[in-house]
Formats: C-alpha cells, sequence, structure tokens
C-alpha cells in the first residue's frame, strides 16, 4: 500500500511540475528523478507531514486515491477537478466535475458528493448514468463521464477498500479529486472538447426558488417567481394615459379611462393624458421614465397600413436591441397597461395586432403588466367595453390585494439536451439582472430574427387615413410613398399673375415647376410644418419602395392631369397653360424628407435626362444621402435654427443626436458638395428662432454656402392636434425680416464671410443673401443658366456652380421687391383680408394687430 502510495505520489509530483512548467519534457524527467531521490532518502512517515502549499501536500490525500472515483475531467469552475477543489470548498458540493445539477462530466445530472444517493460501489454501476464518488450515484440522465472506461475498472478495485474508509479520510478525499491516468492521452482529450469544463456556477437558483415559490409546475419544466407590489405604491403612483391616434376613436377611449381613473377617490394625483404622436421624444417616457412613480396606460388603435403607431413600435424595437441602452429600461416604471383598439371582423387575423405588441415590448423592455391587455372590437363592442376596461383597472389599482407578477423562466427540454444550456441560462437570484418576462426566453438568436422580419409596409396605402388626409387637401398619391401637388403660384402665373420667389430670385418660372416628394415621411417634426402629425415619421426608409423611373412617370401624369383641370379658369393665359406640359422645373420638397427615398439620386438624373433641373431641399439629418447625392441644379439645406436648444425647439427631430448630424450636412457642404449650387434656407419663426444671429454666422463659416434664402415663415392655420402649431404672433413681418438679414450680413462681413443682400420677393417675405462671387463686375448673378446646366452635365465634364450663371434682372434686386414683370398683381379686397385675420386673431386670442402682406394670411406653410 505504501509503496503504491508512494509511485502515485512520484506520479502526480512529476505531473503537476510538468504541467506547471508549460509541459515541457525535460523539466518532467528532472522532477521525475530528483523527485525519487529525495524520496529515497527521506523518511516516509515525513510524507504526511503536508505542507499545503507544496506539491507535498497531495501525498496524504492521495493514499485514499484508489478509494475514490476519479475524473480527468481537467480544472475549471463548478467543482471541476483539481485544486479549485480544495481552494473553493463549496465546490465540492458540486462534484469533481462542473455541470448544471451538481456536477458530472460534461453532462447533466452527472455526480454529486453532497447529494448522492443510495446506490453504493458495492452495489455497482451504471455508466449511462452520473456517478457519486464513494457516496453511491445519481441517477440523472443523459450525463455520464467521459473518462468512464478507466473509472469503471479503478471504481471496482476500489471497492475492495471502500469498506474501511472512515469520515475523515472521506473528507480529505473530498479535498482532492485528481486522476491523471488519461492525462497524456491526446485522443482522451479531444473527446472532451474544452468548453464544457470551463461550465458557469450553475443556476441553481431557479430550481430552488421553484422549491420555494411554485413547486407545483415542477413537473411540466417550468420556473415560476413571484413578486408583489402593494396597491398603495400604485394609488401613488403619476399616470399616465397615452394614446395613438388616426380617426380619433384611440383618443376618445383614452378619455373614457382617464374619467373611470379619475373615479378613483384613493388615487393621490390626477391621471395625465398624452398623446403618443405628439411627444419630442419616444425615448423620454420610453427609455428614461419622467418618474420612478410613474404607471402608464397605453392606448392604442392597430393599422395594417402605415400609421404613426410603427414609428413608436420600430423605436421601442431598435430600444430593446440598443445594446447601448440598459437592458430593461423600464423597469423603473411601477408598471404598465395597454389597451387596444381594433376590428375584429375585418381583421381577424390582425385584430389589436399593435396593441399586443406594445404590449410584448413594453414587457421586454422591463415594464412591469398590472393589468391584463384590453382588446375591444369597435365595431362589435365600442365605447361601454372601454368604460368597463378602465373601471375594472380603476378597481383594480385599489385593491388591497398585492399584484402577483408571474414569470416563467421555460427551460425546455431541448435546453436541457443542449451541452451548452449553462452558458444561456437567466439566473433570477441575481441582483443585477431585472425580471424577465417569458417574452425574453425564447432568446436572443430567435429575437434577432424576428427583428428582421418587421413586416415591410406601404407609407401611405390607399386605404390609410394619411391617404384621405393627403389627397383631401388637394395632393396626388404616386405609388406608395410619393406626392405631387400644384402650388398655388403655379396656378397664379398659369393666369397671369406673379410667380412665386423662386422667380426673382434664381428664375424659376412657377407655371413650368412641379412640386414633389418622393417621401411623405419625414424625420422630424417641425412646427411649422403644416402636415400636424398625420403624417409617417421614421429616422430611416422602412417601407416599401416604388421605381424612380415609375414615381417619375406617375407624378408628371398626375401633375398633368391637375394643370389640365385648370383650363376652365378664368384669367389662364394659353401660351402659358400651353407650356405648362413641359414641366422645366422640380422642387423636391412639399412635405417629407426626399432625401430619404433611397434612390433619390437615380430619380434626380431622370429628372435631368428630361431637362428638368431639380431643386432638392433636405433638411439636415441625413449626412449619409448628402454626401452622396449627385449633381443638382441647387441643392438646398433647412437651417431651421441656429442652435442645438432652438432647432430641438422648432424642428422636433427624431435623431438624438439631430445636432450632430446637422453639422456633419454642414461640413459636407463646405467639402464634398462643394461644386453643387448650394443654399442655406432659413425660416423665420418670430418667438423660435430669430434671436442668435452670432450663430446662425458660425453656421454660414462652417457650410459656405452660396447662398442663404431667408423666409419668413407663413400661417398654415391652427390645430387642436397640433400642440406646437404656430400663432400669427409667430409669423415676422416683411420689416422684421429685413432688419434680420441686414444685421445677419454685417455679421457676416464682420466676420470676414463675403456675403450681402442680393435680391428678394417681398411678396413671400423672401430675401436672399449671396456669396459675393457672384456679383461679378458689380453685378448679381443669382439667376440659373437652365440651358448651359444640362449643356454642361450632358458633356460629362466636371463643372461648378460658377459654370451656369446668368445675371439677376433689377427688379429682383433687393430694394426694388422682385415682382416680375410681365404679371398683374391682384392684391385680394383689404377687407376680406381683415375679416379672415380678425376670425384668426379671435381663435388665437393674439394681440396681432396688422400683417405686411395679403399673402402672410393664406400661404400654406413653407413653399418648396
Ligand atoms: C385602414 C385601416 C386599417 C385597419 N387595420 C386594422 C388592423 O390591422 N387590426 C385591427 O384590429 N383593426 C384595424 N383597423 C381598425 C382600427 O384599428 C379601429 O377602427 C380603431 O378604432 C381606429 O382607431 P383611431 O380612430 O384612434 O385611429 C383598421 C382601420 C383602418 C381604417
Ligand atoms: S417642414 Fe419639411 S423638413 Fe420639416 S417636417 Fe415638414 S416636411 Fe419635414
Amino acid at each position: 500500500m505504501a509503496f503504491s502510495n508512494s509511485v502515485t505520489a512520484l506520479v502526480v509530483g512529476a505531473i503537476s511540475v510538468y504541467l506547471y512548467f508549460g509541459g515541457r519534457v525535460s523539466v518532467a524527467i528532472v522532477a521525475f528523478i530528483s523527485y525519487g531521490i529525495f524520496y529515497t532518502e527521506q523518511n516516509k512517515p515525513k510524507q504526511v507531514e503536508a505542507d499545503n502549499n507544496g506539491l507535498d501536500s497531495k501525498s496524504e490525500p492521495l493514499k485514499k486515491e484508489k478509494k475514490k472515483h476519479v475524473c480527468a475531467c481537467g480544472g475549471g469552475e463548478g467543482g471541476s477537478c483539481g485544486s479549485k477543489s480544495k481552494a473553493e470548498g463549496s465546490k465540492k458540493k458540486k462534484g469533481c466535475c462542473g455541470g448544471k445539477n451538481g456536477g458530472g462530466c460534461g453532462g447533466h445530472g452527472g455526480h454529486s458528493h453532497e447529494h448522492g444517493h443510495s446506490h453504493s460501489h458495492e452495489h455497482g454501476h451504471d455508466h449511462e448514468h452520473g456517478h457519486t464518488h464513494e457516496q453511491g450515484h445519481s441517477h440523472s440522465h443523459a450525463g455520464g463521464c467521459a473518462c468512464a472506461a478507466k473509472r469503471e475498472k479503478k471504481n471496482h478495485d476500489n471497492d475492495d477498500d471502500s469498506s474501511s474508509d472512515d469520515n475523515d479520510h472521506q473528507k480529505q478525499l473530498d479535498d482532492l479529486t485528481i486522476d491523471f491516468t488519461g492525462a497524456f492521452n491526446t485522443a482522451h482529450n479531444a473527446k472532451k472538447p474544452l468548453k464544457k469544463m470551463p461550465k458557469r456556477e450553475p443556476k441553481r437558483f431557479n430550481k430552488d426558488k421553484k422549491a420555494e415559490s411554485d413547486s407545483k409546475d415542477e413537473s411540466d419544466g417550468l420556473i415560476k417567481s413571484a413578486f408583489t407590489i402593494s396597491n398603495e405604491k400604485l394609488l401613488k403612483s403619476d399616470v399616465y394615459v397615452f394614446y395613438s391616434s388616426l380617426q380619433g376613436a384611440a383618443e376618445q377611449a383614452a378619455n373614457i379611462v382617464e374619467t373611470q381613473l379619475q373615479q378613483v377617490k384613493e388615487l393621490e394625483k390626477e391621471p395625465i393624458l398624452m398623446n403618443l404622436d405628439e411627444l419630442d421624444n419616444i425615448d423620454d417616457y420610453f427609455v428614461d421614465v419622467p418618474s420612478e412613480t410613474a404607471l402608464y396606460v397605453i392606448v392604442l388603435p392597430s393599422y395594417d397600413v402605415d400609421c404613426p403607431l410603427d414609428y413608436f413600435l420600430q423605436t421601442m424595437e431598435e430600444n430593446f436591441y440598443d445594446s447601448r441602452l440598459e437592458r430593461y429600461p423600464l423597469r423603473k416604471l411601477v408598471g404598465y397597461t395597454v389597451l387596444g383598439l381594433g376590428d375584429s371582423e375585418s381583421w381577424p387575423d390582425k385584430f389589436c395586432y399593435q396593441a399586443k405588441k406594445t404590449d410584448h415590448l413594453m414587457a421586454k423592455l422591463g415594464a412591469r403588466r398590472i393589468f391584463p391587455i384590453g382588446e375591444i372590437c369597435m365595431k362589435t363592442s365600442g365605447n361601454p367595453a372601454i368604460e368597463s376596461w378602465g373601471k375594472l383597472l380603476g378597481e383594480m389599482l385599489n385593491d388591497d390585494e398585492p399584484i402577483l407578477y408571474e414569470y416563467d423562466e421555460t427551460v425546455s427540454n431541448e435546453a436541457d439536451e443542449d451541452e451548452d444550456e449553462g452558458e444561456s441560462e437567466i439566473d433570477l437570484d441575481s441582483e443585477d439582472e431585472p425580471l424577465a418576462d417569458v417574452e425574453d426566453l425564447a432568446g436572443a438568436d430567435s429575437d434577432k430574427k424576428k427583428q428582421n422580419q418587421y413586416e415591410i409596409k406601404q407609407m401611405v396605402a390607399k386605404n390609410s387615413p394619411t391617404y384621405k388626409n393627403l389627397t383631401k387637401q388637394g395632393y396626388k398619391i404616386v405609388g406608395s410613398h410619393s406626392g405631387v401637388k400644384v402650388c398655388r403660384w403655379t396656378k397664379n402665373e398659369l393666369r397671369g399673375r406673379g410667380s412665386c420667389y423662386k422667380k426673382s430670385l434664381f428664375n424659376i418660372a412657377s407655371s413650368r415647376c412641379m412640386e414633389l416628394t418622393p417621401s411623405l415621411a419625414c424625420s422630424s417634426k417641425c412646427v411649422f410644418c403644416w402636415r400636424h402629425g398625420t403624417n409617417p415619421v421614421s429616422k430611416n426608409w422602412r417601407w416599401e419602395v416604388d421605381e424612380p423611373e415609375f414615381i417619375l412617370e406617375n407624378a408628371l401624369i398626375a401633375h398633368y392631369s391637375m394643370i389640365k383641370q385648370m383650363r376652365g379658369v378664368p384669367g389662364v393665359v394659353a401660351e402659358r397653360f400651353a407650356k405648362a406640359f413641359k414641366v422645366a422645373h422640380c422642387a423636391l420638397s412639399l412635405v417629407g424628407e426626399p432625401i430619404l427615398y433611397p434612390y433619390i439620386s437615380k430619380f434626380i438624373e431622370l429628372l435631368h435626362q428630361k431637362d428638368i433641373t431639380s431643386f432638392l431641399v433636405c433638411n439636415a439629418q441625413h449626412p449619409e444621402s448628402l454626401s452622396t447625392i449627385g449633381k443638382v441644379t441647387q441643392l438646398y439645406v433647412s437651417i431651421d435654427a441656429s442652435t442645438k436648444q432652438e432647432l430641438k425647439k422648432v424642428d422636433r427631430p427624431l435623431y438624438k443626436d439631430f445636432w450632430e448630424r446637422m453639422m456633419e450636412c454642414l461640413d459636407i457642404i463646405r467639402t464634398v458638395q462643394s461644386h453643387q449650387r448650394t443654399v442655406f434656407r432659413l425660416t423665420l419663426v418670430k418667438g423660435f428662432n430669430m434671436g442668435d444671429i452670432s450663430s446662425y454666422a458660425d453656421l454660414v463659416g462652417r457650410g459656405l454656402p452660396c447662398f442663404i434664402e431667408v423666409k419668413g415663415a407663413t400661417f398654415s392655420g391652427s390645430s387642436k392636434d397640433n400642440v406646437n402649431s404656430l400663432t400669427m404672433q409667430n409669423i415676422p413681418y416683411n420689416e422684421e425680416c429685413k432688419r434680420f438679414v441686414e444685421n445677419f450680413v454685417a455679421e457676416l462681413q464682420r466676420r470676414g464671410l463675403p456675403y450681402e443682400v442680393a435680391a428678394e420677393h417681398a411678396h413671400s417675405n423672401c430675401i436672399l443673401i449671396a456669396n459675393s462671387k457672384f456679383k461679378i463686375n458689380g453685378e448679381w448673378h443669382t439667376h440659373i443658366a437652365f440651358d448651359k446646366f444640362f449643356e454642361l452635365l450632358k458633356s460629362g465634364k466636371d463643372f461648378t456652380y460658377m459654370d451656369y450663371l446668368e445675371k439677376t434682372p433689377e427688379w429682383a434686386l433687393y430694394g426694388n421687391g422682385g415682382f416680375a414683370p410681365g404679371n398683374e398683381r391682384v392684391i385680394r379686397k383689404e377687407k376680406k383680408l381683415k375679416n379672415k385675420l380678425l376670425r384668426e386673431q379671435e381663435s388665437l386670442k393674439s394681440e396681432t394687430s396688422s400683417i405686411a402682406t395679403e399673402e402672410t394670411t393664406s400661404e400654406v406653410s413653407v413653399e418648396a
């Protein structure tokens, strides 16, 4: 026996040294021989005076090694073989090999020293099941030990001695469980992939928790954890009733729910009603939360066509996958519930699907459901059902019974069969990890797949409320995302009246201009935009895409059909009418953000092929597209404010980094696109963006555009839907715009930036500032030589804005008003105008006393 121990000790020592020195054979041989000499010279009893830190320390336990089952699984956490089991007492409990169920060699339900069961070695082994060492076998399934054959022999050998083990020895043996039998057997090692060894600490808590909280479900593989929240906390909460609505039903439903909640006397604070579609930044409420006492009630319709809710859902989904955000940001909420409205008869398969999706995403983002989702068919149930749901919600908030959150941690059988499932388990015990809803448990992979499967819709489908809304306002929808409209200046010029400001500033004939956008959606929600929140919004393109050829062809057809309708209008000049059937200019603006359209460059090329000039206006939020845009006749960037705070207020951009995006766009204008005829468009809104001239000068210094077109915002009417709609008080007078421009130019010149006031169109309250290089021999050349532009384009040569200039006519110069000769100037009856103004003033309760021009009241928003 002593000899056996010695030999084992030698082997162990040598191998330890060998491993310690990185497997060098020479070192092993030297160590082996040295140890042999040393061993011979020493008295054997000394071996047991173990030094806890040295190799010799292993001698004592090794004496018992044969009695103990051994395993060659290698090191690693979770009680794998090796020194860890000695150093970390707790690991002993998990047996020699890490593994989910208390050890086992890479399998499940392998060994457990502590929980070893009835079968002792004397009763023989079953190697399909895991082993306990001395205590016996566990009967977990699918375990098995990779070193089974070796161990079988050893364990049988050990059987003889096992009866003589006492408890002390047992403890010592537990401290060291090493078998190097197969350590040098590469084939053996190869069978044990390394990845199995460093098993994470088994997620035993789940099972323990399960035992504590809900043992009855053990059989079906579900683990349930219960957490509670008192009604006291609910009653103290700030209840936000959010809604999104296209046709008013959800808004009404939100009001009903609000009324029901107001009737809960114990609710300490009044509910707050909020329109989701009007949120400046969804993340303010759905990543950050207004307070930790916030509770959300979300009332939503569903639409299988594009609607503002799509953007909300898209943002929520993006947030869920945004690794920069904390994993469960909505955990901070007291709770939430969703009320869905829909139509189960017409959309049985998609009944309330967006409300359901919201419910799901809220849970994914960590929010806790305090009341079940309501799904109400507005066709068959309607408002009474909404009332009942709201009433019950109110009662539940006031109910003393704590709310039980139940989270089903599905540990699927498949996962159990997966050797690596330990890596993906969710530890409910962890302080760091929040509760996960069952939605999370399908696995990240399948979620990612789902993300890519986000349904692609049409931006403005024919049966959508947006479509109806737009067509009602005179827009022709082309395909599913483009629109054309004949602007009032086109009609004006056809009737022999004045042209738009672009005639004075750049020589565009309004009667031959087509106003078009290839994207009715926008990435901003500007306060001066007429859309009042009904149009689609998105940071990026997320809809079906129409071909550029299709858009152009059908846009021209639509435009010409609208022109044709003008043929009976009194005063239409036949010559202009005839020419109008050959569009010469295209203003890519109108509404929406044209540069969002993925094929915008191609579309512009098609325009040029038809000898149609391009005036592209973009909102300075898409630097990637701006930098790649091809030749444009004139390239606009809207500069709606000069500071970050003002820009946020005026444009209400969707992008968080809207300011950085704008700066990047300015850099692109100065560099990559400096060959283009570039224009900064400033729309002045009193009380919003007219204060800081110096900051505007900074922006001009950064972008160095050819022109700065300054235009007073025009009144687009008030709307109860648009929380930020402008009043007459926000519309600057012509004199105010002029003063702004003069001060602005003075500031630019003071900084050495060569800009001057060049032209104007007083009628539209529009003034053009130009770089002095357009003043050639003392004469302004702000007009465009269109023929020259196409000639240059067709030549295929590089050219710049300086190559297609034309002299600005006298009448257009600053100070001369800018009304083109040959047109009849028609002023609407003063009285009618004044009456209209008074009505506006009354309804807006504004103190506006006068306006500069008649157009100021009748124009719609910002012209293209
Ligand atoms: C074009 C269109 C599409 C719709 N799609 C769905 C749908 O997919 N699922 C559904 O449950 N209801 C659908 N509805 C019904 C609306 O969700 C329902 O009328 C709702 O009350 C409208 O709310 P709102 O008035 O607040 O916009 C649709 C209605 C319209 C007009
Ligand atoms: S004004 Fe133009 S950029 Fe601003 S929201 Fe309207 S369409 Fe978009």
